[in-house]
């Protein structure tokens, strides 16, 4: 793991939907033909751009999986090896992650990929978005989110892995944790990103509730650290990775692992029945329904 290389040193590192879901019924079947062929971005064009300033020693990677960076097995699959490339690179000390799509950071997990799937599919996904939450809490680069769109769930997850988070300033955008609004629930590994984020308390109302915030709502409980025009978004991630490169690499890195290490070996020690977990819960059919429901809603909303 990247923390493993912390003492090395880098010369160059409705609501949404606000309406809650019934559950608790059981419901046998449930996958409705329509939803399950829901249309998918089956495109073969990159998912991830990057680009490399070598000057500098950043890099930024641009979410592109259209219509809304949600985060599917393949978008998290070409994710991690673009994310680890830049890891090995020790030129590349920082890296400013950022929205392709208009309005949208990302949707969060790809609901397809649990939705009518497998227990093998879902366990598979589950491992990559593990993966990912791994390789980004434990790098050793720093990492900015420019986070220029809604940022729910999964979004949000990922933006919390981030050392610094810059949020557009438009009223429209929103984010958080809103799993329980789809009748699912967040588990122990997002939940302590979140108390490592914005505390104990915080966590304990936004999971119950699924709370979505507003940009100002996530700067006042410190859910992001700067809010700015979303023109501005760009400049002001280069500029504040400036200042969090004149740190050096080894002093920073060892913080930031003696900071994240407690959640990082939580996970690794539990990643099997982490995922055994997931895919007993995410394939019930009460689970189900609910994702069906919120598919449902999602579709409907936009016609
Ligand atoms: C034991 C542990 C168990 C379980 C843990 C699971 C943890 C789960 C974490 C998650 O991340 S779940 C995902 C939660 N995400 C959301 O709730 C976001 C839902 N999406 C939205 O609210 C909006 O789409 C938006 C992101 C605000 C963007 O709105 P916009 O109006 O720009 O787009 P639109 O809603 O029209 O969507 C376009 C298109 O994309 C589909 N879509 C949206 N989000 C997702 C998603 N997360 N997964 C899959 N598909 C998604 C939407 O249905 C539209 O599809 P269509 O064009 O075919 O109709």
């Amino acid at each position: 793991m990247a923390l493993r290389g912390a003492f090395r040193t880098r010369c160059g590192l409705l609501s949404l939907l606000s309406q809650r879901l019934p559950h608790g019924n059981h419901v046998r079947g449930c996958v409705s033909p329509f939803l399950s062929t829901h249309r998918r971005n089956n495109s073969t064009a990159p998912k991830i751009k990057v680009d490399f300033d070598q000057t500098a020693g950043v890099s930024i990677m641009t979410l592109q999986n259209p219509p809304v960076n949600s985060l599917s097995l393949d978008f998290l699959t070409e994710f991690c090896s673009a994310l680890e490339k830049l890891e090995m690179d020790k030129s590349c000390r920082g890296v400013i992650l950022t929205s392709g799509q208009p309005k949208v950071f990302s949707a969060g997990l790809d609901i397809m990929e649990m939705y009518g799937k497998s227990p093998e599919r879902c366990g598979e996904f589950w491992r990559a978005v593990q993966e990912m939450w791994l390789k980004l809490y434990s790098s050793n680069m720093v990492i900015i989110a420019a986070i220029n769109g809604s940022s729910p769930a999964g979004g949000c997850l990922m933006s919390m892995t981030c050392d610094y988070r810059i949020m557009a300033d438009n009223p429209r955008y929103s984010i958080g944790l809103n799993e329980t609004q789809l009748g699912i629930v967040a588990p122990f590994w997002f939940k302590e990103t979140m108390v490592n984020t914005v505390g104990h308390r915080t966590t304990e109302i936004a999971l119950q509730l699924g709370q979505l915030y507003s940009p100002t709502e996530a700067l006042d409980i410190g859910l992001v650290d700067k809010l700015v025009p979303e023109d501005q978004i760009i400049t002001t991630a280069t500029q504040t990775m400036t200042k969090w490169l004149a740190v050096p690499d080894h002093a920073r890195q060892i913080t930031k692992s003696m900071m994240r290490k407690p959640t990082i070996d939580k996970l690794m020690s539990k990643r099997e029945p982490d995922i055994q977990n997931f895919v007993s819960f995410i394939t019930k059919d009460p689970i189900q329904k609910s994702l069906g429901l919120y598919l449902a809603m999602l579709k409907k909303r936009k016609s």
